[in-house]
């Protein structure tokens, strides 16, 4: 296994896989390359992972076999303009970008070339990340394994159709945001009965992973375990009747909805 992965475009995102894949030993930090606009985050990126910097894109270009575009949406077709003709045969260009769909990006190609989209999270950060992965027809079946294992360095993946691509953006790609302010929301209820605030986050965001974990480890359906939280005539039914009055669930509803509409008609 001896592929360069490159990255064009260095920020959030992008520093989340690749601190996950150099935490993970998958390939050597020499082996990762990336480049981005500004220098800045350029040699932080580099003082921290000692993976391979560059300002030129084309450099990323000519020399990696899995290319992250790891830009903001809009950025797509400037950027694919400008390293489409560098790219090389077998490589397999990654798109994590929201809306970006398979079919507009191989026109912009305009030449055979492996297509991936995913979308990832950032909690990828500490690797609990999620990913949902796409590929065209000419990604091989070795290919899917290699960016399997790329994206399983930081959490866990699943394969799935492109329609679905918008509905994971709203459910695990944008929904980190929304997890934070549930959580500061929860540890600003603790505050306003008088508990220290770092307390309040460490109280928060503990109960709202190990709700995860119950849901992921046991299977249990989501209802049933609130249920069992929920004694009868106790604490819990009234907080839960309190949410149901301000509409949560809609809320959250709406949320994704919102999100999932920005991502099809992105461009
Ligand atoms: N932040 C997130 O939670 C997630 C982001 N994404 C996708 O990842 C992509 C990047 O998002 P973020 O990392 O959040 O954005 P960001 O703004 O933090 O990073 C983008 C980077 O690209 C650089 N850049 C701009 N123009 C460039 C160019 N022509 N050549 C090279 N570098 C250039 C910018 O300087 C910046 O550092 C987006 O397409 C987004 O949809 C996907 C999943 C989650
Ligand atoms: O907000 C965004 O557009 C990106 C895509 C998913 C998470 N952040």
């Amino acid at each position: 296994m001896n592929k360069k992965i490159g990255f064009i475009g260095c920020g959030n995102m992008a520093r989340a896989m690749i601190s996950g894949i150099v935490h993970s030993k998958f390939i050597e930090p020499s082996t990762i390359y990336a480049s981005n606009s500004s220098s800045g985050k350029l040699n932080q990126i580099r003082d921290d992972f000692c993976i391979c910097t560059t300002d030129d894109n084309l450099k990323i270009a000519k020399e990696c076999d899995v290319v992250v575009l790891s830009v903001k949406p809009h950025l797509y077709g400037k950027v694919i303009d400008q390293i489409k003709d560098f790219i090389k045969e077998e490589a397999i260009v990654v798109m994590i970008a929201a809306g970006q769909k398979i079919e507009d990006n191989e026109k912009r190609f305009n030449r055979k070339i492996k297509l991936v989209r995913a979308m990832p999270n950032t909690p990828a950060l500490v690797n609990e990340g999620m990913t949902a992965i796409s590929v065209n027809t000419l990604v091989t079946d070795e290919d899917k394994r290699f960016i399997q294992s790329m994206f399983e360095c930081f959490g866990k993946i699943e394969f799935v159709e492109e329609r679905l691509m918008d509905a994971v953006t709203g459910v695990s790609g944008s929904s980190p945001a929304y997890t934070y302010m549930f959580i500061e929301a929860l540890a600003d209820g603790a505050v306003l009965h008088g508990m220290p605030r770092k307390q309040a986050y460490t109280f928060a965001a503990q109960a709202v992973l190990g709700a995860a974990k119950m849901i992921l480890e046991t299977g249990t359906h989501p209802g049933a375990l609130k249920d069992a939280v929920s004694s009868p005539g106790g604490t819990t039914i009234e907080a839960v009747a309190s949410l149901e009055k301000s509409g949560f669930r809609s809320a959250v509803i709406e949320a994704v909805i919102a999100c999932v509409e920005k991502s099809k008609n992105m461009n």
